[in-house]
């Protein structure tokens, strides 16, 4: 039988001594998917940790509780739920993939539409959302956008208002589209800023605002009480998780920025991850590997975080987004059926932009104390037209920078200058960054969560934990709550009981 003292009792070897052990290891601990090529050799994974891992994957069922999800099983089982989001790139219960596919006609439709100046001349679009409803479709527009001029699109997610003034400053009320974005279209942030958008047109002469939303969503009756009129409805299903909906109507600033050729690319790349996660054995499976490789360092070496680095412009907001898909979905104390989970869940997602990263934060990761497991991604065809240097220099500093992390340097007449070394990394290349490998990307990263969740046994699509607060905000705002005496008096010294 498998547990997880098996593998706390692996033997702990330097990394560089498992490279010398093993001339094969390179190979063994590298994949090549979907145009991404996913190199572990620079971590301690080892095969038989490997093996005792799929050992523990088949105690906990991976494999049925993967094709469960694949199925539309409720494997959300505290919201009692189907898991719905690969059905959007088609992948999923017939059912639900065909219901996904009458959804997008009717986004492609309204593009079209839109297209068609049925909505007069449209420049700028102006999508309200926050969280999932945010993150995805910001990380989309920005990491794909650059080169596609015909419409201005603004994602605002802060209910600070400094970030919706930003953009009233620079759109015309006239040329823009207000598209709001939220699964419930209850969500106070994003309703408080589609009201205020509405009356920035109303203030500035637009006759009907209403008439220029656009609303996606799985509420489409709030959408319709809020005045949205059906016919600009998006919805999609409840079963499509927040964080995992930029697939869905969701994704529609980055359909009508990029148009819905690439969106279908986006849904296609993700596809191929999908069908690579559900149908590969578990020792060559991308997002099997990496979940093993996160459960090792949270599990056996203690580490508190991990820190993904995009050597690339383009996926700087790669990591926020993580941070929510990875400690939303991972970040809980009880299992499934309500137990507490008694070892350490989802790492603390950090992370940043390589090279600036390096003269900021990496000095930690060489010589503090904490064990950060860092994930290198890197994208081979440079996204800038400038000289060769530049992007050879960035390619190298990435490198380099795993190297050094594993290698290190002993000093022993001068500790602060020596560098302990054995400092794990995993690197992610990809041969180019277009709509189908950053599908299939984000694709990976969905389902290494769900293995996280499942050898854990957490249900990773809840997320309770946000309730609370959002409800004492609601009662602070409508002056009530009963708030402790360091809380009333912040309120107070606001000036806003
Ligand atoms: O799309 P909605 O319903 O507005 O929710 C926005 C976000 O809020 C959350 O529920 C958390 O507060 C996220 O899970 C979600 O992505």
């Amino acid at each position: 039988m498998a547990d997880w003292s098996t593998i706390e009792a692996l033997p702990q070897t330097r990394i560089e001594q498992l490279f010398a052990d093993d001339p094969e290891r390179l190979s063994k601990f590298s994949l090549d998917v979907a145009g991404i090529h996913f190199d572990w050799s620079k971590t301690h994974l080892t095969w038989d940790a490997i093996k005792a891992f799929e050992a523990l994957a088949a105690e906990q069922d991976l494999a049925g509780k993967r094709e469960a999800m694949f199925g539309g099983a409720h494997v959300n089982v505290t919201e009692d739920r189907p898991v719905e989001h690969t059905a959007e790139r088609g992948e999923g219960n017939p059912e639900s993939v065909a219901r996904a596919a009458d959804y997008h006609a009717r986004m492609r439709m309204l593009i079209d539409a839109i297209e068609a100046d049925a909505f007069g001349p449209v420049r700028h679009v102006l999508h309200v959302g926050i969280g999932g409803s945010a993150l995805g479709p910001d990380l989309l527009v920005d990491a794909l956008g650059r080169d596609y001029e015909r419409y201005d699109v603004a994602i605002v997610s802060n209910v600070d208002g400094m970030a919706l003034e930003d953009v009233f400053e620079r759109f015309d009320p006239a040329a823009t589209l207000l598209v709001v974005a939220s699964k419930t279209f209850t969500t106070t942030e994003t309703m408080m800023n589609a009201e205020s958008a509405i009356a920035w047109m109303q203030q500035h002469g637009v006759d009907d605002p209403y008439g220029r939303v656009i609303a996606l969503t799985a509420s489409p009756d709030k959408a319709i009480e809020w005045g949205v009129d059906e016919t600009r409805i998006l919805p999609f299903s409840e079963g499509v998780g927040g964080r995992y909906s930029l697939w869905s109507s969701i994704g529609f600033p980055a359909a009508i920025k990029l148009g819905w050729d690439q969106f279908e690319e986006l849904l296609e790349g993700a596809a191929e991850m999908d069908r690579h996660f559900r149908l590969t054995a578990l020792h060559e499976n991308a997002p099997v590997i990496a979940a093993f490789a996160d459960l090792y360092y949270t599990q056996v070496r203690g580490c508190e975080t991990r820190a993904p680095f995009a050597y690339d412009e383009r996926l700087r907001l790669l990591p926020s987004y993580l941070q929510q898909l990875e400690m939303e979905s991972n970040g809980k104390g009880v299992t499934a059926d309500g137990t507490p989970v008694g070892r350490p869940t989802a790492p603390i997602t950090w992370g940043g932009v390589g090279t600036d990263a390096q003269h900021a934060v990496f000095q930690l990761l060489h010589q503090g104390t904490h064990l950060v497991p860092v994930e290198f991604l890197a994208v081979i065809e440079p996204g800038d037209t400038l000289s060769d240097e530049h992007h050879r220099q960035l390619l190298l500093n990435a490198f380099a920078q795993g190297a050094a992390l594993m290698k290190g340097r002993a000093n022993p007449d001068d500790p602060a200058r020596a560098y302990p070394g054995d400092r794990p990394s995993s690197t992610l290349l990809l041969d180019v960054l277009d709509a189908r490998t950053l599908g299939a990307l984000i694709a990976f990263y969905e389902h290494r969560v769900f293995v996280n969740g499942v050898l854990l046994g957490i249900n990773s699509f809840d997320q309770f934990g946000v309730e609370l607060g959002k409800e004492m905000a609601k009662a602070a705002a409508k002056g009530g709550g009963d708030f402790d005496p360091s809380t009333t008096d912040l309120i107070n010294r606001a000036g806003l009981a």
